[in-house]
């Protein structure tokens, strides 16, 4: 039967997934092996400040040379208490030790210190699971079963990054700087100023494909925002072909190029 409501219908049962800002906090990861090489990566392409904690006769060879290179900090023993003082200012722990009774050791500390924690391998014991991601540049595309078939997340996280067009990322990235481009020209704060950027914005990002922010370069932005103004949103053929009426996308004269 159709939804008798015109909103949208609840499925419980999910997780509320989000992009965590983690950027310069302290993240503890306890143990060193293949699964802890995993979250160190990353945590460190979230810009996280990541502590591990493992006996080095533990580490695997991609967690040693994190350490070798300084991109982690690294404690040299097994996990304690003082590892979560409240003068560390730890804002998240993940465990991937092959020892259970450890791992409940940790997430119970973690729940008395309210830190949010991820042990790996141990659902009811975890604020957060991972999930398998896909990245290019600024685009991170995260692949969730809930828990259901982790290994089928990667597969489909596979699927979709082979779908996309290659250069989506670099596109994204051109979608970025417009956007900033857009408010040092036009930087208003108040509620009109913001309601007139994001119509603006929502128009170039409906009317020009991925493929024309991919082509986009300095000159093309700066003579598509000066159409921001009066309302105008130019095609990137018209800008390119340097026509001034934004419904005039090609003027013939005639010339074929000759002339
Ligand atoms: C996505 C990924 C991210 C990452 O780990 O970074 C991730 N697991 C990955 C791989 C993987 N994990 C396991 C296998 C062996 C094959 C298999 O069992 O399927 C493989 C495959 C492999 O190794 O190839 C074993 C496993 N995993 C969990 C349990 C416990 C259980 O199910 O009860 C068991 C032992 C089961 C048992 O005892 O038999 C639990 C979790 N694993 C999650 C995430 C969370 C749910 C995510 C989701 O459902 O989408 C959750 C709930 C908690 C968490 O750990 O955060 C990463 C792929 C990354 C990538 O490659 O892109
Ligand atoms: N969720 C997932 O994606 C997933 C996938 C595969 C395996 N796992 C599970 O994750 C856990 C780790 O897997 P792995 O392959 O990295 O194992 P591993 O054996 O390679 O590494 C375990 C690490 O934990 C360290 N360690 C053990 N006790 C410790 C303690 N008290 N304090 C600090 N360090 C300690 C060991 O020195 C070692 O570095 C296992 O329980 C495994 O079953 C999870």
């Amino acid at each position: 039967m159709a939804n008798p409501q015109p909103f949208p219908e609840v499925q419980g049962g999910g997780s509320l997934i989000l992009a965590w800002q983690i950027k310069h906090k302290n993240v503890l990861v306890v143990g060193g092996g293949e699964v802890a090489a995993g979250r160190i990566l990353n945590l460190l392409n979230a810009d996280a400040r990541v502590t591990v904690v493992c006996p080095s006769s533990g580490l695997n060879d991609e967690v040693r040379y994190r350490i070798a290179q300084n991109q982690v900090s690294h404690l040299d023993r097994v996990w304690l208490p003082i590892d979560l003082e409240p003068e560390k200012n730890v804002a998240m722990v993940l465990t991937a030790v092959d020892d259970p009774e450890a791992s409940t050791r940790i997430w119970k500390y973690c729940k008395q210190m309210k830190v949010p924690a991820n042990i790996a391998d141990v659902p009811p014991e975890c604020d957060f699971y991972f999930g398998s991601v896909h990245r290019d540049g600024p685009l991170q595309i995260m692949v969730s079963t809930n828990g259901n078939g982790p290994r089928l997340a990667a597969q489909i996280r596979r699927q979709i990054g082979e779908m996309l067009p290659v250069g989506t990322g670099d596109s994204i990235q051109k979608v970025g700087m417009l956007r900033r481009k857009l408010r040092r020209v036009a930087p208003g704060k108040a509620t009109e100023d913001i309601s007139k950027r994001m119509a603006w914005m929502s128009r170039v990002c409906d009317e020009w494909a991925t493929e024309e922010f991919n082509k986009m370069d300095e000159e093309d932005m700066k003579v598509l925002v000066e159409g921001y103004e009066d309302n105008i949103v130019r095609s990137f053929e018209s800008i390119r072909l340097g026509a001034t009426d934004p419904d005039v996308v090609w003027q013939f004269d005639g010339s074929f190029g000759w002339m």
